[in-house]
């Protein structure tokens, strides 16, 4: 059985309705490059008949069902009150529904040791719940370069490699990579600025900010990587390493919480 790994949708309003959903390349990502069976997890349902409560979330529920829990990328932003800001600019797209889920449920994944894998906003989200800030606008800051996508070109130049960071000696890049560099592709407008307490950088570009991080001491996987690795993750050593290592991870926690597959009787 492969193991199952919860993927944290966002919610959109479509015509006028909320819509939970992810876009598919990280599906895809978790499907075949971390050989996974993706469930998408919703963010806090509404009550959508002003009659009704609004469906209760339990935490522990969604964590008792999975083998391990990917955050994927959105052009939304971690709501700036998670770390004691304001928004600066309100226009940025906001995702209330999915924050009230995803982060209470990386602390709770990590606590249990249920492998957590978080991209681009994942990372932010990461290093939110874990008590970080972020930048709400990484381009004004003096000194940075410009992390954002030029939204003028095609996907393929919108997701190509645009920058270097160095991966930290001895890590969990570094050692997938079998590098101490490597050149990543760069979409985001928001950025790390206070780094959670008792992480550890995995990966930082040449401007300072940082770009990759772990959680260590706690008892399952986890890495949080703010470029986009679910994009062509085939064509990286990097990217296809660490959705191999996602997916090992989580498969051995899920074999550890099922017990081992059982062999077929042969007939
Ligand atoms: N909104 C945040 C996070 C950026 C992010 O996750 N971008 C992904 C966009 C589309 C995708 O590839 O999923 C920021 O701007 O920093």
């Amino acid at each position: 059985m492969r193991p199952v790994i919860g993927v944290i949708s966002d919610v959109k309003t479509i015509n006028g309705q909320n819509t939970h959903g992810v876009t598919e390349k990280y599906i895809y990502a978790v499907a075949r490059g971390a050989q996974a069976m993706p469930v998408l997890i919703p963010g806090t349902i509404s009550a959508v008949d002003a009659a009704m409560a609004p469906e209760r979330v339990v935490i522990e529920e969604i964590l008792d069902l999975v083998d391990g829990i990917f955050l994927p990328g959105s052009p939304s932003n971690v709501g700036p009150q998670h770390y004691g800001d304001l928004p600066h600019d309100p226009p940025l797209p906001a995702d209330p529904h999915r924050d009230d889920i995803s982060l209470p449920l990386i602390k709770a994944a990590l606590e249990r040791g249920v492998p957590l894998f978080g991209v681009c906003r994942g990372f932010q989200e990461m290093n939110v719940a874990l008590g970080g800030t972020l930048f709400q606008k990484l381009y004004q800051q003096p000194g940075r370069f410009d992390h954002r996508e030029d939204s003028s070109l095609d996907l393929d130049g919108q997701y190509a490699p645009a920058h270097d960071v160095a991966l930290a000696p001895g890590g969990l890049l570094a050692s997938l990579a079998g590098a101490d560099r490597w050149r990543v592709n760069s979409l985001h407008g928001q950025g790390v600025a206070q780094l959670a307490p008792a992480v550890e950088i995995e990966a930082q570009a040449e401007d300072g900010t940082i770009e990759a991080f772990r959680v260590p001491n706690t008892p399952g996987f986890n890495i949080a990587i703010q470029w986009h690795p679910e994009w062509r993750f085939w064509e990286d050593k990097l990217s296809s390493g660490v959705f191999t290592a996602f997916g090992t991870a989580a498969r051995l926690y899920g074999e550890a919480r099922r017990g081992a597959p059982k062999l077929k009787a042969a007939v």
